[in-house]
């Protein structure tokens, strides 16, 4: 076992990590990811309860996740598609730091897996579809690009905010604006950052990835929200195998990424507009906002009706015809 397995952060159950603000009682843990995790925890005195951030100091490593993701979450500010920044802190001695954040549901890829067929209802799809991308648009706004968009990086709100997505971990995103807010010189190689499934062909090709790449990661995020059966390179773990099928999804094999949608014109607008942009391009969002809004209606569905897991069980469970009669 190496130094750094060794020194992981791992509390238990009603462990104690106090701020200079709050004292936090962790409840359990949430997910662990390649530098920390995340815990479910509740201030002692309110009882409320959070999700708490923690990520082990390191020496050799030139980036911190949890630095980023601080800078991002205070730069958006109270942008409705972020979780809010309630405390901080570090345990020198210990040699971790941490944040308490606005705790949310479900992600996206955990509401998923809840569903019949392991997909959402075309409705449902485009209209989380549209607010992951509004979020995606914000990010942009403040000069970042987040480079790991998919649905486990994506969750809905609790309670009465179910109806709401919220943008999660921002460990890799990257400034692509200079201080002037004029586009970054590209970097001649890059290396690979990110998920494969959800790469851009920028990110396997090396080279420097833009606002548009997101939008490409946010496509392939939104067919798979409805593609049953998932993306068509969802088996291969193969970089240069997973490149290779989705170029030819971009020539021969298009409808390898629609097989059983309905309405498919208007994606392949999305995509084609996407695909004509270039790293330095600016996006017109409002025009993909507004395609998905019409495969909606021309599927006969609502963008603005409830969600799938809004819905009691025994219609979200059933087709996307009773989804598409919920109308209004
Ligand atoms: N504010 C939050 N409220 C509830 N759950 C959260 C919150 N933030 C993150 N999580 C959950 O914690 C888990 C890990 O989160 P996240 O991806 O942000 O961490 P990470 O350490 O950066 O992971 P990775 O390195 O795998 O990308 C995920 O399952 C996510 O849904």
């Amino acid at each position: 076992m190496s130094q750094e397995e060794e020194d992981d952060i791992n509390f238990k159950t009603g462990s104690e990590i106090s701020s200079s603000k709050a004292t936090y009682t962790v409840v359990r843990l949430l997910g662990e990811g390649g530098f920390g995790a995340v815990y479910l925890v509740e201030q002692a005195k309110t009882k409320k309860q959070f999700a708490m951030k923690v990520e082990k100091k390191m020496d050799t490593r030139k980036h911190s996740k949890l630095k980023m993701e601080i800078a991002i979450l205070k730069l958006v500010g109270t942008c409705k598609h972020f979780t809010k920044i309630e405390d901080r802190g570090k345990k020198d001695k210990e040699g971790y730091f941490f944040i308490v954040m606005q705790l949310v549901g479900k992600s996206l890829s955990g509401l998923k897996k809840e569903r019949p067929n392991q997909i959402f209802t075309f409705g449902t799809g485009m209209g989380v579809g549209s607010q992951c991308l509004e979020a995606v648009e914000e990010l942009h706004k403040q000069g970042f690009i987040h480079r790991d968009l998919k649905p486990q990086n994506y969750a809905s709100g609790q309670d009465d905010e179910r109806h709401l997505i919220y943008i999660l971990d921002f460990g890799i995103a990257r400034k692509y604006l200079n201080d002037k807010k004029e586009m970054k010189t590209p970097r001649e190689s890059v290396a690979f950052k990110g998920t494969i499934r959800f790469a851009p062909l920028s990110c396997h090709r090396y080279t420097e990835m833009g606002p548009k790449d997101d939008c490409e990661s946010w496509f392939y995020l939104l067919i798979d929200l409805i593609l049953e059966g998932g993306l068509p390179w969802r088996h291969c773990k193969v970089k240069n195998e997973v490149l290779k099928i989705k170029e030819n999804t971009r020539k021969d094999n298009r409808a390898a990424l629609y097989k059983g949608i309905p309405q498919t014109s208007e994606l392949n607008k999305i995509l084609d507009y996407i695909d004509s942009r270039a790293y330095q391009d600016r996006i017109d969002y409002k025009f993909i906002y507004k395609a998905l809004g019409e495969a909606c209606s021309n599927a006969g569905c609502d963008i603005n009706a409830p969600y799938d897991w809004e819905m009691p069980k025994e219609i979200s469970g059933t087709s996307t015809e009773t989804a598409k009669s919920m109308k209004k």
